[in-house]
This record gives C-alpha cells, sequence and structure tokens, in this order.
C-alpha cells in the first residue's frame, strides 16, 4: 500500500500537481491528519477549478462557476456535521428508517471572499445563523490581525462552518480559528469549508488545529488569490 508521509507528501504536491489523481485514488486520505477530507475529484470539478484559474474567465463566467465549486463544497461539508435518527412513515403506511440533521450549527464567514459563499450554504441551510469576522492581512508580510467579529452569541455551544475559499499562507485562517477558541468554540467543533489551498497552508493549518475538520477542492502550490477580487469585481 501506497504511504504518504508529511515529509514526502510536501515534496510530492511541490513537486507534480497529478498528486490530487494520486489522492483521489485514496479516497482524499492524506497524512494532513484524519479530519483534513478533499472532495473526490472528477472532470466536472476538474473543469470549474480550471475555469476559476483562468485568466480570461469573464468575471460572470467567474461567479457561475465559482458558486457551482462552492455548492459542492458546503454539500460536503454538512457531512460533518450531526445527524439523528428519524423513522417516518411513507405515504403507503410503510415505516422508514431516516436521519434528521441536527439543530446547533451556524455559518462564519471571514471577509470579504468567505462572504462568496454565504449564500452557498444558505441554498442549504435556509435559516442558519451566519457570523463574520474580518482580517486584514499585511500585503507584504502576510500578517493578519482581526478588525471586526460578530458571532452568535451562542457560538460556543455551536458547530461552526468557517468559510474561507483561499489559503495561501493559511495566516488568515489560523486567526479567524483563534478567534473563535478565544470565544470558546471547542476546535472540534469547527469545519473549514476552503476551496483552495496550498500544501504549506493547509500543512500549517492542519498542524495547528488538528481537531477541526477541513474540506477542501484543491491543493495546489498556486492558490488563485485573485478570488475575492474577481468574485466581488474589484479587478
Ligand atoms: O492564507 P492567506 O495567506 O492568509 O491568504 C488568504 C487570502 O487572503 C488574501 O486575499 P485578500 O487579502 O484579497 O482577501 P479577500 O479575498 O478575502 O478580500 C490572499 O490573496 C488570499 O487569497
Amino acid at each position: 500500500m501506497l504511504r504518504l508521509t508529511d515529509d514526502n507528501i510536501l515534496e510530492l504536491l511541490t513537486m507534480d500537481n497529478d498528486i490530487l489523481d494520486i489522492d483521489s485514488k485514496l479516497n482524499g486520505r492524506t497524512n494532513f491528519g484524519p479530519n483534513f477530507k478533499m472532495i473526490p475529484i472528477n472532470d466536472q470539478i476538474k473543469e470549474l477549478q480550471t475555469v476559476i484559474r483562468d485568466r480570461n474567465t469573464a468575471r460572470s463566467d467567474f461567479v457561475f462557476n465559482a458558486d457551482r465549486l462552492i455548492r459542492l463544497v458546503v454539500e460536503e461539508g454538512l457531512n460533518s456535521l450531526p445527524y439523528g435518527e428519524m423513522d417516518i412513515v411513507t405515504p403507503t403506511g410503510e415505516t422508514y428508517n431516516g436521519l434528521k440533521f441536527l439543530k446547533g450549527n451556524c455559518g462564519v464567514s471571514i471577509v470579504r471572499s468567505g462572504e462568496a459563499m454565504e449564500q452557498g450554504l444558505r441554498d442549504c441551510c435556509r435559516s442558519i445563523r451566519i457570523g463574520k469576522i474580518l482580517i486584514q492581512s499585511d500585503e507584504d508580510t502576510h500578517e493578519a490581525r482581526v478588525l471586526y467579529a460578530k458571532f452568535p452569541e451562542d457560538i460556543a455551544m455551536r458547530k461552526v462552518l468557517l468559510m474561507y475559499p483561499i489559503m495561501s499562507t493559511g495566516n488568515t485562517v489560523i486567526k479567524a480559528v483563534n478567534v473563535l477558541k478565544e470565544h470558546n468554540v471547542k476546535e472540534s467543533n469547527i469545519i473549514l469549508l476552503n476551496l483552495f489551498c496550498t500544501p504549506s497552508a493547509v500543512s500549517v493549518v492542519t498542524k495547528a488545529f488538528p481537531s477541526m475538520t477541513v474540506h477542501t477542492t484543491e491543493v495546489h502550490p498556486v492558490a488563485p488569490n485573485h478570488f475575492g477580487q474577481k468574485y466581488f469585481g474589484t479587478d
């Protein structure tokens, strides 16, 4: 059986972008820990990623394709939330042993790119509460500092779907998770919904917060850092 170690996966990811194919054959398992989950890659997802990365993509196409990719990662993220057993009766009078989505969740978007993911979450969870964190990164040093944070007051009791599409250094997400932990959110109750991350960012983030669940669609040495600019039309 092929085994990837922390040391060689970074080397492989840097050497060969086709690692994603290896990763999908491993069903998303990597040594970024058991809570790191890559959505299974297929051709339609690769096409969405290609359109989003293409510098010639028009803004309307970018938003359309980004929204589709966001929806897919949101749907995956909902699998990390708790469900309870629920028996229902069908129109023919039979009992069906089903599942019920349990309450006690919320979303938190990191402004600004994370806000692009809010609608995808609302499309699946109509009345979910969504908090916000605004973090400013220094353009030269990449150091991140918190400018604003507003959460549901009982956030410490909730599972939190933290939304941010790009991890380049990982600094923004690390700062945001630390703010959630300062508000007494348990690390194991945080589920990060991410679209694109670099190997170094995911390595740093999963080492810093091993109990946090991370969902992403791609680990690649180059992050599409134009995401926020293009999605919101400020490029
Ligand atoms: O992992 P990090 O190194 O912290 O970087 C995460 C993202 O933040 C930056 O974007 P920007 O400052 O434009 O944020 P925005 O897209 O949310 O507006 C950077 O270009 C990345 O896209």
